[in-house]
């Protein structure tokens, strides 16, 4: 069986992010989407909410891919200064969960307003911009920069550097099981 990754959506441009980032590191492995509840809000406020969702998608996803070894879990949110938030996690199978951040800009003050008062940012990117399910393709940031960074685009840094503590684990756990006597994983 083909090594297996998961990811905690079905969004295609997130599944199309976890697929450029993460069969490039492992080509030998394929991306399989699962939808995993987030545990928090549709739409995250805050760092904490934001991260909170990230993680869970990661841990649900590695657990619900049999024979999976990364699990990967992306959340999009708001900050109260209404700023876009964007966490990756990703969760391996002895327990670990690495996190790192995508891009962090503001968004327009009516957007932020609708959104903090309880509209999703999906929903209100699709009215101001009259593009249907606009969080699948450009997303709010592809819409805000006329295309200049899409969402796919956009989370491809975030999962490259989330990756980092699995790629370098005799850097980030020295004392840890890459650095007992043995066999390498
Ligand atoms: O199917 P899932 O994985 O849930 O994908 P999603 O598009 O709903 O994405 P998130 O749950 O991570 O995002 C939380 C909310 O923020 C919205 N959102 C986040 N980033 C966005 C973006 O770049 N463009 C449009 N909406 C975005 C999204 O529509 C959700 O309402
Ligand atoms: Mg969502």
């Amino acid at each position: 069986m083909k090594l297996r990754i998961a990811v905690g959506s079905t969004n295609p441009a997130k599944v199309a992010a976890t697929r450029a980032v993460l069969e490039r590191a492992f080509p030998q492995a394929e991306v399989v989407p699962v939808e995993v509840p987030s545990g928090v809000p549709a739409q995250p406020v805050g760092e904490d909410e934001t991260a909170a969702g990230a993680r869970q998608r990661a841990r649900l996803a590695l657990a619900a891919v049999p024979g999976a070894f990364l699990g990967v879990g992306l959340e999009g949110g708001i900050d109260r200064e209404g700023h876009l938030l964007n966490c990756c996690a990703i969760a391996t199978p002895d327990g670990a969960v690495h996190v790192a951040w995508g891009v962090r800009f503001p968004l327009p003050p009516l957007v932020v307003r609708r959104v903090l008062a309880g509209e999703e940012l999906g929903a209100v990117m699709d009215e101001v911009s009259g593009i249907p399910k606009s969080r699948q393709t450009l997303g709010a940031v592809g819409i805000l920069t006329d295309g200049l960074l899409t969402r796919d685009a956009m989370w491809q840094p975030a999962i490259a550097c989330a990756l980092a503590p699995v790629l370098h684990p005799e850097l980030y756990d020295p004392g840890g099981r890459a650095a007992r006597p043995g066999p390498r994983r």
